[in-house]
């Protein structure tokens, strides 16, 4: 995936800022679908996080309460993550540390967990892993890409990780989601069939007249 993602920019020039904001949109729309009214939004300082920030501004677009938990103080994000934040703050969407300080924190319908995706390095440490219990404590857990805490190649949960009820899996499946009993959704993120055959990697999409395909039901 990480090759994937280095031929995309490097080579064809899609910039990381588009296939993050076709991430993020195809994952407000998988919320939407579930008629969610409060969502909560669990963000990190990565490419993960940042989709979950543009999905917080797509459902927030849509009237949808959206808050936002970051593991960190967002002064500490940077690159992606701190560019899609300074947009939902600009919205005045509520962003916080502490979920507790939210008064949507109890009646979130659905939790989006982007707060690690396929960049995690050992077990779940710090802020991201103390805030499993609250994405979980959501009736519906969506993770974007993989479930923060797994290792999107082995399935390996090191130590605390989010057991989601669905995960949307951005651009190709990931090994490691073969383990869960989660739904799996493959979102498109607009990667052109060049960039799969540069790196050898046989594919065909699957995604006929959607953007979002159910590889698997939970
Ligand atoms: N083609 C694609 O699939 C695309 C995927 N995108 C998304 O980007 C992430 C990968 O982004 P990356 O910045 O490489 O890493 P992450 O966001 O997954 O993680 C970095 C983030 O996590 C923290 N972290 C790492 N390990 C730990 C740990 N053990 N405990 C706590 N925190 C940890 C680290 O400090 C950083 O803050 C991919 O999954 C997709 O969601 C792009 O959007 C587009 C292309
Ligand atoms: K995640």
């Amino acid at each position: 995936m990480r090759d994937v993602d280095r031929v995309t920019v490097e080579e064809v020039g899609l910039q990381l800022l588009s296939m993050m904001e076709n991430a993020g949109r195809n994952l407000a729309g998988q919320v939407l679908r579930r008629n969610a009214e409060n969502v909560v939004i669990y963000a990190g300082n990565g490419g993960n996080g940042g989709g979950g920030l543009v999905a917080a501004r797509h459902l927030s677009n849509r009237d949808i309460d959206v808050s936002v938990v970051l593991d960190r103080d967002s002064s500490d994000l940077d690159g992606v993550a701190a560019t899609q934040h300074e947009v939902v703050d600009a919205m005045n969407v509520a962003v916080t540390r502490d979920p507790a300080e939210l008064d949507a924190f109890d009646a979130a319908d659905v939790a989006v967990d982007a707060l690690v995706g396929y960049g995690l390095s050992g077990s779940l440490r710090g802020e991201a892993a103390e805030l499993v219990p609250a994405v979980e404590s959501a009736e519906t857990v969506v993770s974007l890409d993989v479930p923060s805490g797994l290792d999107a190649s082995t399935g390996e949960t090191p130590g605390p990780a989010v057991t989601p009820d669905t995960v949307v899996t951005l651009a190709l499946p990931k090994t490691g989601l073969k383990i869960l009993d989660a739904t799996i959704v493959l979102a498109d993120i607009a990667i052109p069939p060049v960039v799969y055959q540069r790196l050898d990697i046989p594919y065909r999409h699957p995604f006929a007249g959607e953007y979002c395909v159910e590889l698997r039901g939970g």
